[in-house]
């Protein structure tokens, strides 16, 4: 085995696709804090414990562990920021107003989530603490929509769910409630035969409401045929009338889809989610919702509402980036030369001064003018390059 070899599912990001993924980033970054997110940059690994502070199975199992040198102890890589973001809201900010953060930085899992999906993500995201209204969801969904955007991406599908239709179902049935981790995957992986067998012994009515969220899966009309299949809980009638609103607000921007069998969160979600899909991709390319509850777990209860994407991911769907234009100078150590170069790399131009040797060598750069001096030897002067 040759000693370059990288793990499966993890791989170096070369240049052209490199300046994608961090043009995107700043881009991003640069528009959330439009927004008023503030960004944090929360640890690569921490004690496993923390890492897995309100969030569920999925998480742990997702998550590298490793044994700290130091103390002793179990130590995690973190396979998902927003749980560490919500512990930063929670402990170390310490502010009961509305606190708007965002964050970009690699994630590793211990198993990709599809076949060519890569291992180290490298997510970013916004989240919002201390809303508890809608208001706080729409401004996410808004985001997440506007970031996709602005990589380019005009044909954007939003796949809306809700928690609390599964939560008011089960919080009617002990022996369903009892069932809850299964009934996630069961629904998860659409598994209607698996689901009949599952729900063989509960209360009539709420065997018929689980067998149906498979199929509540189509456009806002969904909504209509939810309220009419569904039992009349109030839990579900406040999840089906924020998901409308959800709809509403993105008309226009997306194409709507309801999928009320769509629980494919990281188990911490507490209300409405959603997942933003593109052309060319059966993977969600980013996922959002409201998670209430791992502000708590925290030992500080505090509204949240958040969504994240892999920036490797979408970099790979856009077109390659065009080679930049550059300036090539000559090597030396004359003072004018250097304070021309200074002066064209102040105003924004790239200029690679050639080594001995290598004058006409380029790669990720593609060079229009060179730095050369007039016909009187004394000014430098740029020539452009046929
Ligand atoms: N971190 C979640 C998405 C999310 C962010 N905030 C709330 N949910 C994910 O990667 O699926």
């Amino acid at each position: 085995m040759p000693n370059w070899l990288l793990p499966e599912h993890i791989a170096d990001v070369l240049p052209s696709e490199a300046r994608k993924i961090e043009e995107l980033r700043r881009q991003m970054l640069d528009n959330f804090r439009l927004y008023g997110y503030e960004l944090v940059m929360p640890p690569l690994l921490e004690y496993v414990e923390s890492l897995m502070t309100g969030a569920g199975q999925d998480t742990e199992l997702r998550t590298f562990k490793l044994v700290d040198q130091i103390s002793g102890r179990m130590l995690g890589l973190r396979a998902d920021m927003t749980t560490q973001v919500a512990r930063i809201d929670a402990h170390l900010l310490n502010r009961n107003s509305v606190t708007r953060l965002c964050y970009a930085g690699s994630v590793l899992h211990t198993r990709p989530s599809g076949l060519h999906t890569t291992r180290e993500p490298l997510q970013i995201g916004a989240e919002i603490y201390g809303h508890a209204g809608l208001e706080a969801d729409a401004e996410i969904q808004e985001l997440a929509l506007a970031s996709l955007a602005m990589a380019g991406f005009t044909d954007v599908r939003l796949d809306l769910s809700h928690v609390g239709v599964l939560r008011a179902i089960l919080a009617e049935d002990p022996a369903a409630a009892k069932d809850e981790a299964a009934l996630y995957l069961l629904l998860r992986a659409k598994d209607v035969p698996g689901l009949e067998t599952q729900t063989a012994g509960y209360a009539p009515a709420i065997r018929a409401a689980l067998l149906a969220l498979p199929s509540l899966y189509g456009d806002v009309e969904v909504l209509k045929r939810a309220r009419d299949v569904l039992p009349d809980l109030p839990g579900i009638a406040k999840a089906l009338a924020e998901l409308a609103a959800l709809a509403a607000s993105a008309i226009g921007r997306a194409d709507v889809a309801i999928d009320l069998a769509d629980l494919r969160g990281y188990q911490y979600e507490s209300g409405a989610m959603f997942a933003l899909y593109v052309p060319g991709l059966p993977n969600a390319v980013a996922r959002g919702g409201r998670y209430d509850h791992v502000g708590e777990a925290f030992g500080r209860a505090r509204p949240a509402t958040g969504f994240s994407m892999d920036l490797r991911e979408l970099a790979r769907l856009l077109p390659t980036a065009e080679r930049k234009h550059s300036i090539r100078a000559p090597w030396g150590n004359a003072p004018e030369l250097k304070e021309k170069i200074a002066e064209l790399r102040k105003a924004g131009e790239v200029v690679i001064q050639s080594l001995p040797g290598h004058s006409n060598e380029q790669d990720e750069f593609e060079c229009d003018r060179a730095l050369v001096l007039d016909d009187s030897g004394s000014n430098w002067i740029l020539k452009n390059l046929g």
